[in-house]
């Protein structure tokens, strides 16, 4: 039996917006597939981190080729599509690191994130480029919910604290600021206990009717 991709309505604080992308889409189990993304997230990490034998390689390549073959004939349109989509932790997508919401109205939110090995840049530091990724995913969805018309990132200014460590509890905050028109200002820190790691300031523009 296959069960719609949540249509996480505005009485869900925080939820995403499937309607945006994947009106429509089913999907035969979130479980199941959110079982997949968690393992895929692991293997990421584990491949980041590993330096194995030639004999070893050679198993694990073939391994990850019948993977990718079973699931080839399975591809969807991007309105079908069910990575990014779901109503869990992370939307059931590996590219950026999960974000657990413990606190979230239409105007600010308040969760957690780790950046685990697959993040790391150098020297122990998460990648530079990977914690953009975690404002614009906690943005560009406050940016969004609350019945708002969708929007876009149009900037997104990221200021460097402090060294963003692998493997632990972060703090993420973020702010509705203000709205001009279709323009929308948002702000969030990333912290690790009270020290501020990394700030961003973001303008989501709303898109006019017929604008991808
Ligand atoms: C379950 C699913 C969950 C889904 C959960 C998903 C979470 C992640 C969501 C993340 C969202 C993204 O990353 S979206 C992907 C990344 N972003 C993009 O690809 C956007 C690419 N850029 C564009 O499409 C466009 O440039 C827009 C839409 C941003 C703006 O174009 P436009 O619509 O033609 O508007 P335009 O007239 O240019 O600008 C409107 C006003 O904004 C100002 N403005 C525009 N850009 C800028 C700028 N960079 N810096 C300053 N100001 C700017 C203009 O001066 C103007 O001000 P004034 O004259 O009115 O004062």
């Amino acid at each position: 039996m296959t069960s719609a991709v949540s249509g996480n309505s505005d009485s869900v604080p925080f939820a995403g917006d499937s309607r945006w992308w994947a009106a429509g889409a089913q999907v035969a189990s979130v479980a199941r597939f959110e079982q997949v993304i968690d393992a895929l997230r692991i293997v990421q990490d584990r491949v980041a981190g590993a330096n194995p034998p030639e004999s070893e390689l050679v198993e694990v390549a073939e391994k990850l080729d019948e993977v990718s073959r079973a699931l080839a004939v399975f591809q969807v349109p991007e309105t079908k599509q069910v990575v990014g989509h779901l109503d869990v932790p992370g939307r059931g997508q590996s590219l950026v690191p999960a974000f657990h919401v413990d606190r979230a109205d239409g105007n600010s939110v308040r969760g957690r994130v780790s950046f685990s090995r697959f993040y790391l840049g150098g020297g122990g530091a998460a990648h530079g480029g990977a914690i953009p990724l975690v404002f614009d995913e906690v943005l560009g969805r406050l940016a969004n919910v609350g019945g708002r018309i969708r929007s876009r990132t149009a900037y997104l200014h990221v200021n460097y604290r402090a060294i963003t460590p692998l493997d632990e509890e972060l703090t993420l905050e973020a702010r509705f600021d203000s709205e001009e028109g279709r323009k929308r200002f948002l702000s969030a820190e990333l912290r690790k206990g009270d020290v501020v790691l990394a700030d961003a300031e973001g303008l989501f523009v709303a898109l006019r009717e017929g604008q991808p």
